[in-house]
């Protein structure tokens, strides 16, 4: 039912890939942003999101996150996660541009967005589900990434089967369906020097269910 979110658009650059994950509905779309537009829009948001890195709970012990973080959207998104709570900065138009540019991929309204600066090798984000009550039970979860390509690792909850996708400079992941029920994914530290890479993550938060 789902897969017509993924039906070709006349004005996108690429074609997707539809990754082979039983359960979940992932696609992927490499140079989706142009290089140097791409280029252009890494620099922007380094400059100009006011990047700060997160302090989280870890079995009782405060732990920085190793990333820096930026959350935008909707006045009414606040957004909790690792028991952090997170209130909205406005959009920025760059984030306003590219989430509408998502919208006309998957055809659903997004009202958020997530930005991970991952400054070098040694930032990471662990194996986690975007599964919170607030993004609902299927969400679609539109993915940009800006910067060097990192590897992005779906694990299966049940069978514990692996598959990585290397994430490139201006592509497009699409997450939707049961992906969030049926799989866990995350980046990993690597020892290799390697530059920067920015994220994006276009959500759509439903307050209300925020509050239960
Ligand atoms: O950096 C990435 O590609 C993953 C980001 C992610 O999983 C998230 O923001 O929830
Ligand atoms: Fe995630």
């Amino acid at each position: 039912m789902q897969l017509n979110l993924f039906l070709p658009q006349a004005d996108t650059a690429s074609q997707p890939t539809f990754l082979p994950l039983p359960d979940a509905e992932v696609a992927y779309y490499s140079n989706w942003i142009k290089a140097s537009e791409a280029d252009q829009l890494r620099q922007q948001l380094e400059a100009e999101l006011p990047w700060r890195q997160d302090t989280i709970k870890l079995f009782g012990k405060a732990v920085k996150i190793p990333r820096l973080q930026s959350w935008h959207g909707e006045e009414s998104c606040v957004y909790t996660y690792s028991g952090l709570t997170m209130r909205p900065h406005p959009w920025h138009p760059v984030l306003l541009m590219l989430k509408k540019r998502c919208s006309k991929v998957t055809h659903t309204p997004f009202n958020s967005a997530l930005a991970n600066w991952y400054r070098h090798g040694q930032d990471s984000m662990g194996m986690h589900a975007d599964d919170e009550p607030e993004l609902g039970t299927e969400p679609t979860i539109a993915s940009v990434s800006l910067g060097h390509a990192r590897p992005f690792i779906f694990k299966h909850r049940y069978s514990g089967e692996k598959y990585v996708k290397l994430l490139e400079h201006g592509s497009l992941l699409i997450m939707a369906g049961k992906t969030q029920q049926y799989y866990t994914h995350g980046i990993a530290k690597t020892a290799k020097p390697i530059d920067g890479r920015i994220n994006l993550t276009f959500r759509y938060i439903n307050s209300r269910e925020a509050e239960k």
